[in-house]
């Protein structure tokens, strides 16, 4: 008893004390305003210093640049943004992201109804104890506390059940958005060249949304349930002690709130800062992993440790300005949130005893029982601590808000250039090369470009077509040229002509800026490039790469013909050396660069394309393989388009377009001697040629023929 006495009597004391503080106020004013004083004082010096090197550090004014007349913030674009991204998350109320959100709110009221239970719960049991009511005690702490605890966990436990859903729900729904919009045609290599708003799409696909989903899911509850809560609380508040306790709660709170909102810093704009920041860190890492092998020939480790620890240093920097931020920023939110309100939860709190009513009170609520003034106290504790909570949660939510608004702005902005560029809209920011220093931003949209595509089997023409870059740098102002199904053409000219860009033109990579290309539908073109692109997957998915298993049987290929296609390019070894069809390899690093080569090439007679484009793709092969995959293209039918620099390469062709990288070029028809005969009277089916010379522009030779000279093969002079 002695302890209970020590108790309820120093909650008195504490009561008064609560009340002679506020009182008291005028005297301290002076303190709290220096406190207050020094804590804007450092933020601003904070934020300051973040400003400024923000602007110092290169990336971040990247960053800064593109965003110079957007801010991130809680504010009209942030809401414009949020409109187009929630429909993404919930498509209809008869979606399951529409139940899940129906039923956390059910949670969340429950919850709420839980706590108000549990105050007037704890209240009773406090009197049964302060009043040694032993029945009282048993019927409440054990039995009605043993039963109600059943429901309590259950309760909170759904509630993070459902909260954990409900972002997957979320992230399923963007990730697969984004991987429709990203994946479609080739937006994500348009995202990666032509267009440079996107930095780091990776993160974007996986971190950010997932980041923006869980915050939402978080800000729903704490945004709904604080709001539930003030209700019910303010309302049970109000009952016990009257209508001015939570009026008065809450217009502390609401004026709190206007303060923090005036003095916080932009967090959001720091969280779009940071997450650029990680991104090109995990870049960084990224190229490193991929070119792990060129790097470590050059003993490149310590430059690249440099150009990593560069990064890193940034992110340190950076991080290191927004925790001393939030430090002074806590400061004030504590200050505001925590401690001035349980000042003023005190001074509520001793409102019936020492109120205007306190006298009433007395008489008709306590009476002779004063353990019920103990029970009111611990109810009203319970209600006004409920009640802060949920206001502080809600005032705490708009700072969440603000980092809220980062991600919003991050993966609404991806989903903004996805959709411009599905749209055939891309931007590029020009490295300005005069003095003034001002980058341009170039918009161009492929539909207002006077360049025409025109689809037809068995041809393609070149009708005065420049070939320009993403940029519209011009690398030959008009080209013209015709190849028709049969006659390869061989493609030379110096490093940096244009070579592998008109076959970007014609592979649809890059916009045609002008005149009239016309070619077969893409399935009738395959790309042959000089680092084979290897999947992930079986042996069998390197070969038939894009297709799957299921394509394949129905093209009519079982593994036999498989092996025979490894069989045209001397692979047939590798089945039983991997272990078979189904093995599953990281290829990159278990095939040689001749086999990879070869793959590819076996990967092209899979498919069996109208044309095809050997960009270099034969670099690796030995020359004996490089001839015999040459005829068996040509038995196929397939007619390539080679960039090579290997005169031994020329019997299999016959057109030559040299480009003389001045923006000149030459299309020209090969003359064989019997090699190139040889090549021909192998299967060859080509109908007959179209001698049909175009030379643009006054092509000057400068005495290079671009060939390289090989050992044992015939140079150009001697083909000539
Ligand atoms: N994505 C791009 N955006 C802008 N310009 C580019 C892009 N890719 C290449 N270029 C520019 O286009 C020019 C021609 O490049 P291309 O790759 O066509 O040369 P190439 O003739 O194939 O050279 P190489 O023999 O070295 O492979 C280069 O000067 C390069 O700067």
């Amino acid at each position: 008893m002695n302890t209970l006495t020590a108790i309820s009597s120093a909650m008195v004391q504490l009561d008064e004390a609560a009340y002679r503080l506020v009182m008291s106020v005028p005297e301290h004013r002076k303190k709290y305003l220096f406190v207050l004083a020094m804590t804007l004082v450092s933020t601003y010096v904070a934020r300051r210093k973040l400003g400024r090197s923000a602007a110092r550090n290169p990336l971040t004014e990247l960053v800064e640049r593109r965003r110079v007349h957007r801010k991130v913030g809680v504010d009209a674009q942030f809401l414009a943004q949020l409109k187009k991204i929630v429909p993404i998350c919930v498509p209809g109320v008869a979606s399951k992201e529409c139940a899940l959100l129906v039923s956390l709110a059910g949670i969340l009221i429950a919850r709420t109804w839980l706590d108000i239970w549990f105050s007037s719960f704890n209240g009773v049991v406090v009197r049964s104890i302060v009043s040694r009511d032993w029945q009282l005690f048993t019927k409440n702490a054990l039995f009605l506390f043993g039963m109600m605890m059943w429901p309590m966990s259950v309760v909170n436990n759904s509630l993070k059940l459902n909260i954990n859903m409900l972002a997957l729900a979320f992230r399923s729904r963007l990730t697969h958005y984004a991987h429709d919009q990203y994946l479609k045609a080739i937006t994500f290599y348009k995202v990666a060249n032509l267009d440079n708003r996107i930095q780091n799409a990776d993160q974007l696909l996986t971190q950010d949304i997932d980041k923006f989903s869980e915050t939402m899911t978080h800000l729903y509850s704490d945004i709904a349930k604080p709001i539930v809560d003030i209700g019910l609380f303010a309302y049970k508040l109000g009952q016990s002690i009257g209508a001015e306790a939570p009026l008065m709660m809450l217009a502390y709170f609401v004026t709190s709130g206007v303060v923090l909102r005036a003095v916080s810093p932009p967090f959001g704009k720091y969280t779009a800062i940071e997450q650029n920041l990680e991104g090109e860190l995990r870049y960084n890492h990224s190229r490193i992993i991929a070119h792990s092998e060129e790097i470590a020939f050059y003993r490149g480790g310590e430059r690249e440790k440099q150009i990593a620890n560069g990064t890193f240093q940034r992110i340190k920097g950076h991080l290191r300005k927004v925790f001393v931020l939030r430090f002074t920023n806590g400061i004030i939110d504590s200050v505001l949130v925590k401690y001035c309100a349980t000042q003023l939860a005190f001074f509520i709190l001793s409102r019936p005893v020492f109120g205007r009513n306190a006298e009433r009170y007395s008489k008709e609520v306590v009476g002779t029982d004063s353990t019920k003034i103990m029970e009111d106290y611990s109810t009203n504790s319970g209600y006004l601590i409920n009640l802060s909570q949920a206001v502080g949660r809600l005032v705490l939510a708009g700072r969440d808000l603000t980092r809220f608004a980062g991600y919003t702005f991050r993966v609404s902005e991806f989903f903004a250039v996805l959709e411009d560029i599905n749209s055939g809209r891309y931007q590029r920011t020009m490295v300005s090369t005069d003095p003034s220093g001002i980058n341009e931003v170039r918009t161009i949209d492929q539909g207002s470009l006077d360049g025409q595509i025109v689809e037809m089997d068995g041809v393609i023409e070149f009708k005065n077509v420049p070939i320009c870059t993403p940029n519209g740098d011009i690398l030959v102002p008009s080209m013209s040229f015709r190849v028709e199904s049969g006659m390869n053409c061989l493609i030379t000219g110096p490093n940096g002509c244009g070579k592998s860009s008109l076959f970007r033109i014609l592979g649809g990579l890059w916009p045609i800026f002008g005149g009239v290309l016309t070619k077969p539908s893409p399935r009738n073109m395959f790309y042959v490039p000089q680092k084979p692109y290897l999947t992930l997957g079986t042996l069998r998915d390197q070969l038939i790469y894009p297709d799957v298993r299921e394509d394949a049987t129905k093209a009519g290929f079982d593994d036999a013909n498989l092996m025979a296609l490894l069989g045209k390019v001397n692979l047939e070894y590798l089945v039983s050396r991997e272990g078979g069809w189904d093995a599953v390899r990281d290829w990159a690093d278990v095939l040689s660069g001749g086999e990879k080569q070869r793959v590819a090439m076996a990967r092209l007679f899979y498919h069996r394309p109208q044309f095809a484009i050997l960009d270099e793709c034969t670099s690796a092969v030995s020359m004996d393989v490089e001839g015999q995959m040459y005829r068996y293209a040509r038995e196929l039918g397939i007619t390539l388009f080679t960039v090579s620099h290997r005169p031994s390469l020329v019997p299999y062709h016959e057109f030559l377009l040299r480009f003389d990288g001045q923006g000149n070029y030459e299309f020209e028809e090969l003359k064989h001697d019997g090699a190139f005969a040889f090549a021909r009277n192998n299967g060859d089916s080509s109908p007959s040629r179209p001698v049909k010379m175009m030379t643009e522009g006054p092509y000057v030779g400068d005495g290079h023929d671009y060939f390289e000279e090989e050992e044992g093969e015939l140079s150009d002079d001697e083909l000539e």
